[in-house]
């Protein structure tokens, strides 16, 4: 019978195929999976906004691992802070109370994260404590209906995030979670029993991406267990073929143990990956601002945040060498987003409103990096014309010189030389044997497109 079924299905794609509709099938195999090709939005967009917020952004100290620092590795400072601040029998659910959202206005963040020039959002649905942000079936009284907020984040930010035509919305899933007990059987059991995945990971991944449709779903949690415990490729293969977000879904690496840099979607690697080469794959540098967690830290010092000058050279090397930057923001527990993380986001999107040109829809160049002058970065766009390139610069030192010196051996007399946000041309000579000048006009610094306050390092604070 299936075999009948199965043959039907394949004449009935070759038939389609004949008449130029896409028909694939995806098999449950790394081969199969890896070669669907990631919808083109993604490579488009080149900024996302990651947002890490749950039970952990009430204690909002160390990081979002807060509870394991404090009762699975037991962290001299996290014990310090709980010894002083609470009772004895005060337990990590009991934070969960606490977790009020009084202040959490979903429009106000969509209207933050569109005007850092993002084009899609990956909001933590589901942590490694394993509270669910949404009102899962299987998270019971372990969830942002049932204790806490009393809401469906996951559901209300869906709505705002899809109110706003220039954003996607996506959302981050732990496959693990570090105390649940039917996980911690199965570890017992070397993975052999798979009763957490079939009760409770797999349903819920089913579950968030039924009810929200989420365009890019973020695993994580995976590498204490291979993909066969997991059963991620039964998983992705549905997503492929028959899940409502099939045709624009796009998935990361974190399917199990080896799997990350090697299968799946985006290829995330290690956090802050920025390899600074050029990638065959399409990677993402996840990232944060503060750069010490993911979650809120209330006692973080300015000099724990990123620059925006920071942000941007990471942003600009990472797009050079054909990344996505996914930029996190964590939110307090009472949910409004703290100024500096919005000023950063703003003033990313006021870089992005003048050299956005060179970054959205662009591809990395022949070059990634200029040898002549140090800290050049090159994107590139096919003109519309059909004819010829546009080939994108960016440069993190304004040349004191008034002269910009790139290795360009492309260039020629009937090259046109522009800066993004300032009218008219440059003046340039090309040399030999292969080379640019281009001469830096002098603005009055109120006239400015951007103020690019130069490459400068904050010093490195200190975690705690
Ligand atoms: C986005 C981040 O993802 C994970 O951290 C990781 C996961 C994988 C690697 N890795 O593969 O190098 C590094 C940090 C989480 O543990 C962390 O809290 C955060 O959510």
């Amino acid at each position: 019978m299936a075999r009948i079924r199965n043959a039907f299905f394949a004449l009935l794609c070759l038939t389609l195929q004949m008449i130029n509709v896409k028909c694939v099938r995806y098999q449950p195999t790394w081969a199969s999976l890896d070669a669907r090709p990631i919808p083109s939005w993604y490579d488009e967009a080149k900024l996302g906004i990651f947002i890490h917020w749950g039970v952990f952004s009430v204690p909002s100290f160390s990081s979002e691992w807060f509870w394991w620092n404090w009762k699975g590795q037991a962290t001299p400072a996290v014990i310090d802070f709980m010894t002083k601040n609470y009772k004895p029998d005060f337990t990590y659910a009991d934070f969960a109370k606490e977790f009020n959202a009084e202040f959490f206005n979903p429009a106000q963040w969509t209207e933050a994260f569109e005007d850092s020039g993002a084009k899609y959002i990956v909001f933590v649905s589901k942590h490694h404590e394993g509270y669910t942000n949404w009102p899962s079936k299987y998270s019971f009284s372990w969830n942002s209906v049932d204790v806490g907020p009393n809401r469906d984040i996951v559901g209300e930010l869906m709505n705002a995030t899809r109110a706003k035509k220039s954003l996607r919305f996506g959302l981050y899933h732990s496959m693990y979670e570090w105390f649940h007990p039917l996980y911690l059987a199965d570890k017992k059991t070397g993975f052999k029993t798979q009763d957490f995945v079939n009760k409770k990971t797999l349903p819920e991944l089913y579950e968030i991406v039924n009810k929200y449709k989420p365009e890019v779903v973020w695993s994580d949690g995976d590498w204490e267990a291979n993909d066969t415990y997991w059963r991620s490729k039964e998983y992705l293969a549905w997503l492929y073929n028959d899940s409502p977000v099939k045709d624009t879904v796009v998935v990361n690496d974190r399917w199990g143990k080896g799997i990350s840099c090697n299968h799946g979607g985006v290829f995330t690697c290690g956090d802050r990956y920025n390899p600074g080469v050029l990638q065959k794959h399409k990677w993402v540098n996840a990232m944060t601002i503060d750069k010490y967690s993911w979650g809120f830290r209330r006692n973080a010092k300015l000099e724990d945040y990123l620059s925006i000058e920071e942000l941007l050279q990471t942003f600009v090397i990472t797009v050079s060498c054909g990344g996505n930057m996914l930029m996190n923001v964590g939110p307090p527990s009472h949910g409004h987003i703290a100024p500096i993380y919005a000023e950063r986001l703003h003033q990313m999107g006021a870089w992005l409103k003048v050299n956005g040109e060179g970054i959205y829809s662009s591809k990395p160049w022949t070059f990634q990096n200029d040898t002549l002058t140090p800290g050049v970065w090159y994107t590139m766009k096919k003109n519309s014309s059909g004819a010829g390139v546009t080939v994108y610069a960016f440069t993190f030192d304004w040349p004191g010189s008034g002269t910009l010196s790139l290795a360009v051996p492309q260039a020629s007399p009937s090259t046109v030389v522009t800066l993004l946000g300032f009218s008219g041309n440059l003046n340039y000579t090309t040399h030999k044997p292969k080379g640019i000048d281009i001469r830096v006009p002098v603005i009055p610094i109120n006239k400015m497109p951007w103020v690019y306050a130069g490459s400068k390092q904050r010093t490195v604070g200190k975690k705690w």
